[in-house]
Formats: C-alpha cells, structure tokens, sequence
C-alpha cells in the first residue's frame, strides 16, 4: 500500500487543509507567488504550524509530475480507503443513506469528477471495486476538487456481494443503462439509496446490473448513444436531489 502521495492545485490542498491537514507533510509554493488566491491557504497552513517551502516552477511541476499544480505542491500522507466491513458504521450513523457505486470505472479524471459531483449532491459514500478501478491518485485529487478529501470512498473485494448487503439493510439499489426501459425521471429515488454506474466502456457488469432493484436511463434526444460516466452521474445524482428536497 502506498505510504505517501503528492496533491496540487489550489480547491485540492484547501480542502485537505480544511478537513485532514493531520496529512500534510510537506508544503512548496511557487517562488514568487504571493497573489490573494494563495493566501488563506498560506495562514491556515502556517495556522497549522506547516511552513510552506518557495519552489521553481520546474521543481513543482517535477513534484505534481503535472503542470496543472495552480502553484502549490503537498506531499501527504496517502489518503485512507476504506474497506467493506467499515461501510455498515456509515449506515448505522446515517438515517437516510445516499450512496454512489462506481463499477469500474478506470480513468482519474472521471473518478475526480464523480467525486466531485457527488460531494456536490450530498453523497455520504462511494463504492468501488477492489479491482479495476481508479484509486485516489493526486490526479483524481485535482480534478475533485477538495472532495476527495469529504467523500469516503469504500473498496470492495466482490461488488454484487456488497451490493446485496446493502439491500439487506435496506438501501434501494437503483442502475443506469442506456438501454434500460425504466426513465430516470420516473424512477423512486427517495428513501436508503444507491445509485449504480458503469465503467467507460463495458457500462455495468452482468452481476451487479442483476443485483439492481431497478435500471433506469437518462433519455437521449441526439445521435450519441451515451453520455460520459460523470455527467450521467451528475444527471442521476441531482435527480434524486431534486426528489429528497423536503
Ligand atoms: C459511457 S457509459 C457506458 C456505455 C457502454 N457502452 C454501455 O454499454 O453501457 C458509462 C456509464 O454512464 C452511464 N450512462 C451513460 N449514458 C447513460 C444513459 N443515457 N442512461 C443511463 N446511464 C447512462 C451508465 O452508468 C454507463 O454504464
């Protein structure tokens, strides 16, 4: 497992300042840079007792192995996933879970979105598979935006299996598919809820469209037969916002 990673961009290291600054174990900032964007990050790291260090350009870029950095490096301690059997203490401290499920889907700046969109949406938990999917890399850090850093993301060994424990207590299990009959807009999606998504590619595996509750689709009016896994998961996800606002 992976002891230490590197995080960039100016939303990324905020957040981690903000939610588990315990992680920071060392700070660059652009040489030079001293712009207002940069310095509330700066008095709260400094709030913290972590002295940022001046660094080129270069050596950042080096660092973030990215140029996309915005000016500000960290190296962190590696960020905690959570395994399976942590997941039943996120459902006995929430009373209405809202969970999103990730079947595989492989590239950084898709999971970077999800996350995104799923901080966004009031998503308590994200579940993917073991294996064959994206981890939390610096890159997935970036693209989320600080929510890395505010969505706990579960790794599961055998997804259906988790898939089933979670109707077990109660969570309805809800899949998108192009193809699927069933509506979004029609769908229940109020209550203990998971919404389930595919990977890039193959979209949700046999199994675990079999331990769906139902699929649904997001309808297209174009030519395009389907839509990127984060915007449909944004689509899906503020749907059921739209519904659970009380
Ligand atoms: C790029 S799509 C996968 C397309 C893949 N060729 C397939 O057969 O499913 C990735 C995921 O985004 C979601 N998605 C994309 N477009 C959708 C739509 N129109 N309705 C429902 N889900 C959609 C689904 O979860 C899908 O598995």
């Amino acid at each position: 497992m992976k002891k230490q990673d590197f995080i960039y961009g100016i939303h990324a290291i905020e957040s981690l300042l903000t939610h588990s600054p315990e992680r920071i174990l060392e700070l660059w900032v652009l040489q030079g840079r001293d712009d207002d964007r940069l310095a509330p990050l700066l008095k709260a790291a400094q709030d913290f007792g972590c002295t940022a260090q001046r660094a080129t350009k270069k050596t950042l870029d080096e660092k973030a192995d990215s140029s996309q950095h915005q000016g500000v490096v960290a190296r962190v301690q590696a960020a905690k996933v959570l395994a399976e059997n942590e997941l039943d203490a996120l459902l006995d401290s929430t009373e209405v879970p809202f969970l999103l499920i990730l079947d595989g889907v492989t590239d950084p700046h898709n999971l970077g979105a999800c996350l995104r969109n799923a901080d966004a949406a009031g998503v308590q938990g994200i579940i993917v598979p073991k294996d064959n999917s994206a981890g939390l890399t610096p890159t997935v850090s970036k693209v989320a935006c600080g929510a890395a850093e505010t969505v706990p993301l579960f790794q599961v060994t055998n997804l259906a299996r988790t898939m089933r424990h979670l109707q077990d207590r109660g969570v309805w299990i809800v899949g998108t598919a192009g193809e699927a009959d069933g509506a979004l807009y029609q769908a229940e999606l109020t209550g203990p809820l998971a919404i389930a998504m595919g990977a890039e590619d193959k979209g949700l595996r046999r199994l675990s469209r079999e331990a769906c509750d139902k699929l649904v689709s997001i309808p297209m009016a174009g030519s395009v037969s389907s839509l990127n896994v984060s915007v449909a998961t944004g689509v899906c996800l503020f749907e059921a916002v739209r519904q659970r606002i009380k």
